[in-house]
């Protein structure tokens, strides 16, 4: 006999819920959704968080964010660790609600001493730049939390060598970061043309920053492609011989986001006109050729219809310095910007009519030795995401 969610055991909802998530996982979509939305209808709190995310994100279906974000806010409000850290990341971004640091934090906080890991790992990460005593040594233990539990990532992060699961002491009461620092604009910059407007800025990102965006984009790493103007098919060129990979949003975590938001406001935009970041990655002998950042106009739909419009900025984040070459280069303007670990460089694509503006051109050059690695935002003139 089968009983309505609402009036079954909770090890049953719990034995449901994973079966949910293994036909969520495995592309069952349909399915998955079905029983999720019949479990959060019951009060399941995992499967509310799971189902906000889907519905956010537009997993298996098309996104609907204002019904996402209610079942994220009921599954918060019932305890769940892992919709509090949803909604610490969508409270930074401040993309779909208002952004609110001081919220964010205190959802991180809950989140990280639940021990889900990617809360741990970015509760580590906001406390590395922190010059409290305490801050390093939670750091590290959070870090350690982490890889216990299964994350990659912070197992590469961690300052110390590798330690044992039975040698782990129990997470202390975790401190809830000040996230608010993360996001404000880079303090100073340098300002290398005005026509086109060409700007840096100098080591605006952390040491931690920059490497979680390589730590967290490497598995998602191929051969770089470009868009042929004519078809607006993805093709392989040798435009560009890096690799590359772009963030979906869904790969939620709070020091991308961070990063993002600092990036965004050195560009004097709002973070939701960007592109998802994308990740590059050149080896010796590899570069990005010249070229402009500005879209054909078959790919751009103008803002008075509605769309998002053209590539007005472009912000380049250099994560890893190569020992030699790797200069972002401006043929038209005379210009060549080191590729520097933690500097952040921004110009624009159109000129002041709003027009592509041609001396935009720029070229990654050819890498000498070493590697570099640069995240990329790529903004439009009005909102891209979650428009
Ligand atoms: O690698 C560089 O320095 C330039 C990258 C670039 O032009 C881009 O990502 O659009
Ligand atoms: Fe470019």
């Amino acid at each position: 006999m089968s009983l309505p969610p609402a009036r079954m055991p909770r090890p049953l909802l719990d034995a449901r819920w994973r079966q949910a998530v293994d036909a969520l996982v495995g592309g069952d979509a349909d399915a998955a959704l079905i029983a999720l939305d019949a479990l959060a209808r019951a009060g399941h709190a995992p499967a509310q968080c799971d189902l906000g995310r889907a519905l956010c994100y537009g997993v298996g279906r098309e996104a609907d964010v204002a019904a996402g974000l209610q079942w994220l806010l009921r599954a918060d409000a019932a305890g769940e660790p892992r919709a509090a850290f949803s909604l610490a990341v969508i409270g930074l971004a401040g993309i779909w609600i208002a952004r609110d640091a001081g919220t964010a934090a205190r959802r991180l906080r809950h989140a990280a001493q639940a021990g889900f890991p990617p809360a741990l790992r970015g509760l580590a990460l906001a406390l590395r730049a922190e010059d409290a005593a305490d801050a390093q040594r939670i750091s590290d233990i959070c870090l350690a939390h982490a890889a216990a539990r299964g994350d990659p990532v912070s197992a590469r992060l961690r300052a110390r060598p590798a330690f044992r699961m039975d040698a782990l002491s129990p997470l202390p009461l975790l401190p809830e970061p000040d996230l608010s620092r993360g996001l404000a604009p880079p303090p100073a910059r340098r300002t290398l043309c005005t026509d086109p407007r060409v700007e840096v800025a100098d080591q605006a990102l952390t040491a931690a920053e920059c490497d979680l965006a390589i730590a967290l984009g490497t598995p998602f790493l191929r051969p770089s492609a470009t868009v042929d103007p004519r078809t607006g098919a993805a093709v392989k060129v040798p435009l560009r011989t890096s690799h590359d990979a772009v963030f979906d949003p869904v790969v939620e975590d709070v020091t991308l986001v961070a990063m993002q938001a600092r990036m965004a406001a050195f560009a004097d935009k709002p973070l939701g006109c960007a592109e998802p970041l994308a990740l590059l990655r050149y080896g010796p002998g590899q570069e990005y050729r010249p070229h402009r950042d500005y879209l054909p106009p078959s790919r751009v739909r103008p803002v008075p219809e509605g769309g998002a419009g053209q590539r007005d900025r472009t912000v380049i984040a250099y994560l890893a310095t190569p020992e030699a070459g790797g200069e972002t280069a401006f043929p038209d303007l005379a210009l060549r910007v080191p590729a520097r670990r933690g500097d952040l460089l921004r110009f624009d694509n159109l000129d002041a009519a709003g027009r592509p503006a041609p001396r935009s051109l720029h070229a990654g050059l050819p890498v000498a030795r070493g590697e570099k690695w640069i995240c990329t935002l790529w903004f439009r003139e009005a909102a891209y995401r979650g428009a």
